[in-house]
């Protein structure tokens, strides 16, 4: 029985993965139940014969169309049926209109009666991709505040930085530290400091909506905020309006007493001969500037030797 080719296709039809078989020229001369299926399901032409289709066709149409797994999946079956590879992997995304999905490709090169042939399958990897993605997004986040960590903000300033630079546009960022936040704690407990913390957070994304712009707790009792595509006056009046919601908050925790936060704000297109930093430094020095004379402000930096630092009056 187990010779049976009509036997061992019933196996092939019980397993999940979609699977394809195809010669050296691409034709398709297998496929399982699963792929049939998954077909079926997803659009395809149900009465497509898949015997007659060519998988190397298909992702040639898909590459010729920019899509980039296509233009990987043809090199990496390519070089399984040239046996320049044992075997070729694949990762790559298959969204729905309702639902995100992942696959992996995996493809074998199989001899049989003196041709060639290669295994494709289709391994539906979705849950792993979702855990994964939750990983990452949670590694990114602030877990008091629940806003962008440190170095969620480092990549994204560094990737905004340099599209202002390459667009010649301006970019802003602010420091933004709340006052006297150990005689807070020290007066009112911890707690209520972290509350503090956490109003903030829940206060500033609404001055960072746009696709270039991003808040995030920076450390300790410290926020920054990169506008990108953002003029110095623009930025001043956002952060002018912030701080008017922040000190309106009156948070029964404080009796009464207004929480408050001085700024230091700056602003560059950035050139060549600028670097990230430097507008970094800018907005802490103003910040800096700000707690000396009195804090509860907003103070614009200062030119920063050689930069092109945007005017604001
Ligand atoms: N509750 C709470 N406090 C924090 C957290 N991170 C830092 N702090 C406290 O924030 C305080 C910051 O103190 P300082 O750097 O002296 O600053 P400040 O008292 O705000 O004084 P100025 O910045 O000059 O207005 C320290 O007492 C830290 O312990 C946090 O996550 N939660």
């Amino acid at each position: 029985m187990v010779e049976s080719k009509e036997f061992l296709k019933l196996i092939l039809d019980t397993i999940s993965e979609h699977i394809v078989v195809i010669n050296e020229l691409g034709d398709i001369i297998f496929v399982n139940r699963s792929w049939q299926t998954f077909g079926d399901e997803n659009n395809c032409d149900c009465d497509i014969q898949w015997q007659k289709q060519n998988y190397l066709a298909i992702c040639k149409s898909a590459a010729i169309q920019g899509d980039d797994f296509g233009i990987k999946a043809l090199a990496g079956l390519n070089k399984v049926i040239n046996n320049q590879e044992p075997e070729f992997y694949l990762e790559y995304p298959c969204h729905s209109d309702i639902e995100k999905r992942w696959f992996m490709m995996r493809a074998v090169p199989l001899e049989y009666n003196a041709q060639r042939f290669v295994v494709i399958s289709h391994l539906n990897i979705t849950e792993r991709k979702l855990a994964e993605q939750q990983v990452q997004e949670l590694a990114h986040i602030d877990g008091l505040t629940q806003i962008a960590n440190r170095r969620h903000f480092d990549d994204f300033y560094e990737q905004e930085w340099s599209r202002c630079m390459r667009l010649k546009l301006p970019i802003s960022l602010a420091m933004i530290d709340l006052d006297n936040f150990k005689l807070l704690n020290d007066n009112f407990g911890h707690v209520v400091g972290d509350t503090c913390l956490k109003e903030v957070a829940k206060i500033l994304p609404d001055y960072a909506r746009r696709p270039g712009d991003l808040c995030a707790r920076y450390g300790g009792e410290e926020f920054i905020l990169v506008l990108g595509n953002t003029h110095c006056l623009q930025a001043q009046m956002l952060l002018t309006r912030f701080m008017a919601e922040l000190t309106a908050l009156k948070l029964p925790e404080l009796a009464g007493h207004p929480l408050t936060v001085s700024i230091g704000l700056a602003t560059l297109v950035p050139n060549v001969a600028d670097n990230a930093m430097q507008l970094i430094e800018m907005a802490d020095n103003a910040l800096y500037q700000a707690k000396d004379t009195g804090r509860n402000k907003l103070v614009v930096a200062d030119h920063y030797p050689q930069t092109n630092k945007e005017e604001c009056p």
